[in-house]
C-alpha cells in the first residue's frame, strides 16, 4: 500500500507529491564536471545529505532525502541552472524521487535550475515564499512546514538580502536530524551575509532577521548558506554568533558596514532577475 507524505498545509497544495512514478532515466551532460563537496553530516540514519557546488557563482545547492521512506522523496535547495544534469544524474544513481525543487529566494548572480528541472521531471514541484513575487507551484511562508517522508523543513522568513528570503530548518522534534540544519540562502554567509542594496534589501531588516530567526536556533545547528567565496562549506550558529564580523555587531555599526560595502552588482543581474521571477524559464522572462 502506498503511504502518503504527511498532509499538512503545504502537501494538501501538492496533493501530486504524494503518488510516486518510476524513476526515469536521466541524460548525463558530459560537459557538466562533477564538484561535488558531498558528505554526509547527520546524525540520523535517515537523512541523506549532500552539498553541490557550482562554481562560477559559487553557489551551494542542497540535497535532502528520507532514505529511510521506501519512495526515497528528495528536495533540492537552490539548483542551479548549469549544474541541473550533474544534480539529477546524482539524484538517479541514489535512487532517490525527486519532490521539490527549492529556492531561498530570487538570486541575481545565476539562474536557478529550477524551470530546467521540472522540464526533465514534470511532476517535481518548485517552492519559493510568497513574498518573494516570483512564479513557483507553492508558496511558503513563516512556520509553514515541507515534509519529504518522514522528515520536514521549517519554513522561517528572513528578509533583508531581499523581501521575500526564507531558511529552511530541520525539524524540531526527537525524530528528525541532529544536530538542526539551517539553509540560510544569502541571509546568513559564513562569517559574512547577503549584500542589501538591491531587490528590496534592507540591512535593518537583515539585523532583525539573523537575530531573530537564526541566531536564536541551538548553538550546534549547522549553518549552510547559499554562497562561499573563500572556500568555506559549514559554519554554526555558536560560531556565527561568536564570530560574524559584521552580525556580532550593533544594529548602527551593522548598517554602517551594509552601507559601505562597495560591491559591484552581480554581472548576471539584469538576466538573472527577471529568468528567476519565473522559476529560471528565459523565454518567458523575455
Ligand atoms: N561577484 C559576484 C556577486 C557577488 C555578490 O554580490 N554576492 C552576493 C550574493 S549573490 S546576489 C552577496 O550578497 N555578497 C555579500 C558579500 O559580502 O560578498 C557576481 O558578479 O555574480
Amino acid at each position: 500500500m502506498l503511504r502518503l507524505f504527511h498532509f499538512n498545509k503545504l502537501s494538501i497544495l501538492s496533493s501530486k507529491a504524494s503518488t510516486f512514478l518510476p524513476l526515469i532515466p536521466i541524460p548525463i551532460s558530459k560537459s557538466v564536471k562533477s564538484q561535488m563537496g558531498s558528505y554526509s553530516t547527520s546524525s540520523s540514519s535517515k537523512l541523506l545529505f549532500r552539498q553541490l557546488f557550482e562554481k562560477e557563482s559559487s553557489t551551494y545547492t542542497y540535497l535532502l532525502a528520507d532514505s529511510s521512506h521506501p519512495h526515497k522523496p528528495a528536495l533540492l535547495i537552490d539548483p542551479v541552472d548549469k549544474t541541473v544534469d550533474r544534480d539529477l544524474s546524482l539524484i538517479h544513481e541514489l535512487g532517490l524521487k525527486l519532490v521539490y525543487a527549492m529556492n531561498t529566494h530570487v538570486h541575481a548572480d545565476h539562474v536557478t535550475g529550477t524551470g530546467l528541472i521540472k522540464s526533465k521531471i514534470s511532476d517535481v514541484k518548485s517552492v519559493i515564499s510568497k513574498a518573494s513575487s516570483a512564479t513557483a507551484d507553492l508558496y511558503v511562508e513563516q512556520g509553514d512546514k515541507i515534509w519529504f517522508g518522514d522528515l520536514f523543513l521549517e519554513v522561517r522568513a528572513t528578509p533583508g538580502h531581499t523581501l521575500g528570503c526564507i531558511t529552511y530548518v530541520t525539524g524540531d522534534a526527537s525524530d528528525q536530524p541532529q544536530p538542526r540544519m539551517a539553509f540560510t540562502g544569502d541571509a546568513l554567509l559564513i562569517r559574512g551575509c547577503g549584500r542589501t542594496d538591491f531587490q528590496g534589501g534592507s540591512s535593518e531588516q537583515l539585523y532583525k532577521s539573523v537575530h531573530s530567526q537564526i541566531f536564536m536556533l541551538p548553538e550546534d545547528t549547522l549553518i549552510y548558506p547559499a554562497h562561499d567565496y573563500k572556500g568555506f562549506s559549514v559554519s554554526t550558529v555558536g560560531e556565527e554568533l561568536k564570530y560574524n564580523p559584521r552580525l556580532t555587531k550593533d544594529e548602527e555599526t551593522f548598517k554602517n558596514i551594509m552601507a559601505n560595502l562597495n560591491l559591484s552588482y552581480p554581472k548576471m543581474i539584469d538576466v538573472a532577475v527577471p529568468a528567476n521571477l519565473v522559476c529560471g524559464i528565459q523565454s518567458k522572462a523575455s
